[in-house]
C-alpha cells in the first residue's frame, strides 16, 4: 500500500461521516505468527489503518506498556527484516494500510535505502520516526519519496506555533497530534488545552489530524475526536491483546467509531 492508498482509506472514512481509528500494535508481541491474524482482526473491527511498531531496545517515547511489549517481541527474536518479510507474505490478503513506527536506529542499521525499498515491496503505506526531528529528516525523505511512502510527522503540545505550522505543512498522509506531554500510555484525563491545540492544527493543514497518546476508552476517543479527524490508540490495545481480551478490543473500536460525532 502506498501513500495514495493511505490517503484514500482516510478520505473514504471521513466521506462516510465517520471518525478514523488507528490502532497501534507491537510487531512480534505474541510471536510474528499471529501478526497477520491480528491485522485482519483489527480491520474487521473497523480500523482505518494500522500502526505497527518495530521493537527497539531504547524506545525513548514509550511508556511501560509498550516498552514491555517491545521486550517480549525482542525476546521472541523479532527483527525489522522478519517483520518486513511477514508483511510481504501477507500483502495480497491484507487490504488495510500499514504504517510502520520505528525509531531511527533500526532503519539506520538496516540501511536507509534498503529499508525504503523493502517497505515498498512489503506494501507499507507510511512511516513514523519519532526521534527524527525536522532538521534531520532529509536523511530519509528522498528515499521514502522515491517509493511513494508517506512520511507522517508528529506535532507536540510543546512546539511553537511556527514549528507546528511547518510540521503541519510538511506531513504526508495525516498529521499525528501527540496529545500529552510525556510518553505513550493510558491516562485518565488530558490537559484541558488539548482541544484548542487540535483545533489549531486542523486549521494548519488539509490532511487529516489524528490525536494519539493517552487515549484508552470510547469517551476519550469521542472527546478528542470531536476536535480532529480521529484517534490512535496504542497501549490499551497492546495490553488487551496481551491478555487475550479480543472482545474488549472489538467493543473499544466499535464504540469509539460509533459514538464519534462530527
Ligand atoms: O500508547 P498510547 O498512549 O495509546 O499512544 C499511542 C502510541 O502507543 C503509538 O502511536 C506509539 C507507540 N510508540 C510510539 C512512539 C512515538 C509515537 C507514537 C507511538
Amino acid at each position: 500500500m502506498s501513500k495514495q492508498q493511505l490517503e484514500d482509506a482516510l478520505k473514504r472514512q471521513l466521506c462516510a461521516n465517520r471518525k478514523i481509528f488507528v490502532p497501534y500494535i507491537m510487531a512480534g508481541d505474541g510471536g510474528l505468527e499471529c501478526l497477520a491474524e491480528r491485522i485482519h482482526f483489527l480491520k474487521e473491527c473497523g480500523a482505518t489503518a494500522i500502526e505497527l511498531g518495530i521493537p527497539f531496545s531504547d524506545p525513548v517515547a514509550d511508556g511501560p506498556t509498550i516498552q514491555a511489549a517491545g521486550k517480549r517481541a525482542l525476546n521472541n527474536g523479532t527483527t525489522l527484516n522478519k517483520v518486513l518479510t511477514t508483511l510481504q507474505n501477507m500483502k495480497e490478503s491484507r487490504a488495510i494500510p500499514i504504517i510502520l513506527m520505528t525509531y531511527l536506529n533500526p532503519i539506520y542499521a538496516y540501511g536507509i535505502d534498503k529499508f525504503a525499498e523493502d517497505c515498498n515491496d512489503a506494501g507499507v503505506a507510511g512511516v513514523i520516526i519519532p526521534d527524527l526531528p525536522l532538521e534531520e529528516e532529509n536523511l530519509v525523505l528522498n528515499h521514502l519519496q522515491n517509493y511513494g511512502i508517506a512520511f507522517i510527522r508528529l506535532a507536540a503540545l510543546t512546539s511553537s506555533k511556527k514549528r507546528l505550522k511547518e510540521i503541519a505543512q510538511r506531513t504526508e498522509g495525516f498529521l499525528y497530534a501527540v496529545s500529552v506531554t510525556g510518553t505513550t500510555g493510558s491516562r485518565s484525563t488530558h490537559q484541558n488545552n488539548v482541544k484548542d491545540y487540535l483545533n489549531q492544527l486542523k486549521k494548519m493543514t488539509d490532511v487529516p489530524v489524528l490525536a494519539g497518546f493517552g487515549v484508552s476508552n470510547p469517551q476519550q476517543a469521542q472527546e478528542l475526536g470531536s476536535a480532529c479527524d480521529g484517534v490512535i490508540v496504542g497501549s490499551k490495545i497492546v495490553d488487551l491483546f496481551h491478555q487475550g481480551k479480543t472482545t474488549e478490543i472489538k467493543s473499544l473500536l466499535q464504540e469509539s467509531i460509533n459514538t464519534a460525532v462530527f
